[in-house]
């Protein structure tokens, strides 16, 4: 969680309210983006990606890349505005983090952002919204278990809980501190770190009375770079954890396929003997 963060609460506030007023627009301005491929930069739908998701997910998402390159949808029309803000804010204070990670493995502050570019990051905004759900369905979900392909997610709700998080084998509800943001180390920090930080494992569960909605603010490396653990990350020994793989090819990867908690992952890890790959159902997200 990070606290004292510089986001303005009015900002905040200001995404989350754009993001409802775009999920209740009629159906006839949002059909031009709920055809869209997982690659496309503006997308909105219902559960991950509904053709391939194991189980019903009570989700409605916005998804929009905003860097290298801003995309956003043209209507609610504050939500271009609030948008930009709210990326570039969220951005600078996501870069912040990584140079304190670096840090934390003995690093130089800008060793992170040098190996992955990330002067030319990738970062995507993503809202949901879970309805209420006053007869839960046992199988339903909101968003089932997954880690996010990126390197380092920021979160943050409308007050309804509903986050958990997977620690020593269980699910942890997530409780923010008031004004907090969760902050979520996702796949490519596994990798380039060689396993010193993992992706978490998350799922947002559904079944209360209220509306539940969270806003997301996901950075990556460059699209175009080859991501691979640094080498002085595998100086003690245990070598390679996994194999490089271009950030691009692995979000697709990780967006195109019904995949299996920490199997986009799986994909890259190289095996040791006397490995095993757990592989405990779920999907992948963001
Ligand atoms: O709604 C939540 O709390 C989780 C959202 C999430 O994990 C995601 O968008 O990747
Ligand atoms: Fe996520």
């Amino acid at each position: 969680m990070v606290t004292n963060h510089g986001v303005p609460e009015a900002l905040r506030e200001a995404i989350m309210d754009a993001c409802k007023e775009l999920f209740r627009l009629p159906l006839e301005e949002k059909k031009g983006y709920m055809r869209a491929k997982p690659m496309d930069p503006i997308r909105i739908g219902t559960g991950f990606y509904s053709v391939v998701d194991a189980v019903p997910c009570r989700r409605d998402y916005l998804k929009m890349f905003s860097h290298p390159e801003f995309h956003c949808p043209e209507k609610p029309p504050k939500l271009r505005e609030i948008a930009t803000e709210y990326a570039t804010c969220t951005r600078a204070l996501l870069l912040e983090l990584t140079k304190a990670i670096s840090e934390s493995l003995g690093l130089a502050g800008g060793r992170l952002s040098e190996a992955l570019n990330l002067e030319s990051c990738f970062q995507i905004l993503v809202g949901n919204h879970y309805p209420a759900c006053s007869r839960p369905d046992e199988q339903a979900m909101g968003l089932s278990a997954h880690s996010d392909h990126g390197l380092l997610t920021l979160l943050f709700q409308n007050g309804v809980d509903g986050l958990q998080v997977k620690h020593d084998g269980e699910w942890l509800l997530a409780k923010p501190l008031p004004g907090s943001f969760f902050v979520i180390a996702g796949d490519q920090l596994e990798i380039v770190t060689n396993g010193r930080y993992k992706g978490v494992l998350h799922r947002a569960v559904v079944g209360g009375e209220q509306s539940r909605m969270s806003f997301v603010s996901l950075v990556g490396p460059c699209m175009d770079t080859v991501v691979e653990p640094l080498p002085e990350m595998a100086a003690d020994g245990r070598g390679l954890e996994f194999r490089g793989i271009r950030y691009r090819d692995y979000m697709e990867m990780q967006q195109s396929n019904s995949i299996n908690e920490k199997t986009a992952l799986d994909i890259v890890r190289v095996m040791h003997q006397g490995d095993m790959l757990t592989c405990q159902g779920g999907s992948a997200s963001t």
